[in-house]
């Protein structure tokens, strides 16, 4: 059975004193079976930690830089992020393929190292407008999927979270249908059992994101495929992110 995630992506939101406003007006009612986490920026991460170290609730990081230490000026490794207690490390979001020219080999090292650091990745993929218009999104996915697994056991893969994240439903208000997003979200785990094997299959967790609230977060949850959601916008606010956590 796989454990639902419901993931806030602040991404280039909210000082600490603002992140501190946030944490304390936060309250929740633990529910089994459902995770919630936080994955603010950089800045926050030890806020997060103070304030949410003795709940359920898990914090992560946006991004990471594939090697463990060195010369990489103004980058923050593997190691840094679980010293501070992250759980899982978004990789490969389309925000920094995008503007920051990130490819998929280079998302798949960061993958990889975030697992050999004991946590979990949230592998990001998603098509353009365009991609989506040429019937390109199966290959633009399956080769981003493809690449991030190609160095990792099928052990490995199991743990692996993939998010889904239509770049065009991005901060758009306008989200995929539940119908469509599970229909690529079926097309992810076949293209993971054919890398990886059932198991690896079966266990993968599979969120949607893309413009999600609380008026639209149940019909994401009912789909067969879909675990979870990585929200933007929507976790900025305590009383929208209690909402979603409440209905999920
Ligand atoms: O990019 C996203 C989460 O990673 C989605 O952002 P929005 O929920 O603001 O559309």
């Amino acid at each position: 059975m796989r454990k639902t995630l419901i993931a806030g992506n602040w991404k280039m939101n909210l000082t600490v004193t603002e992140a501190e406003k946030f944490f304390k007006a936060f309250k929740i009612q633990k529910k089994e079976g459902t995770e919630l986490l936080f994955c603010p920026p950089f800045t926050d991460i030890p806020i997060a930690r103070f304030f949410l170290d003795r709940s359920s609730i898990r914090w992560g990081a946006q991004n990471v830089y594939p090697e463990e230490k060195g010369a990489f000026t103004g980058e923050i490794s593997a190691p840094m992020l679980k010293d501070l207690g992250c759980s899982y490390v978004i990789c490969g979001h389309s925000e920094r393929r995008q503007i920051l020219g990130e490819s998929d080999e280079f998302v798949a090292r960061k993958v990889k190292a975030v697992l050999e650091n004991d946590m979990i990745p949230i592998l990001c993929v998603g098509e353009t407008e365009e991609e989506r218009k040429e019937g390109q999104t199966e290959e633009r996915i399956g080769s981003e999927i493809r690449t991030a697994l190609f160095a990792l056991s099928k052990e490995e893969t199991a743990k692996m979270v993939i998010a889904y994240e239509p770049i065009w439903a991005i901060g758009s208000g306008q989200a995929a249908t539940p119908k469509d997003a599970e229909e690529i979200a079926s097309f992810i785990r076949k293209t993971v059992k054919e890398a990886a094997g059932k198991k690896a299959a079966d266990e993968v967790r599979i969120l949607y994101g893309g413009s999600v609230n609380g008026d639209n977060i149940s019909h994401f949850l009912k789909q067969k495929n879909i675990d979870g959601a990585l929200i933007g916008g929507a976790s900025l606010k305590p009383d929208t992110m209690i909402d979603i956590y409440n209905k999920a």
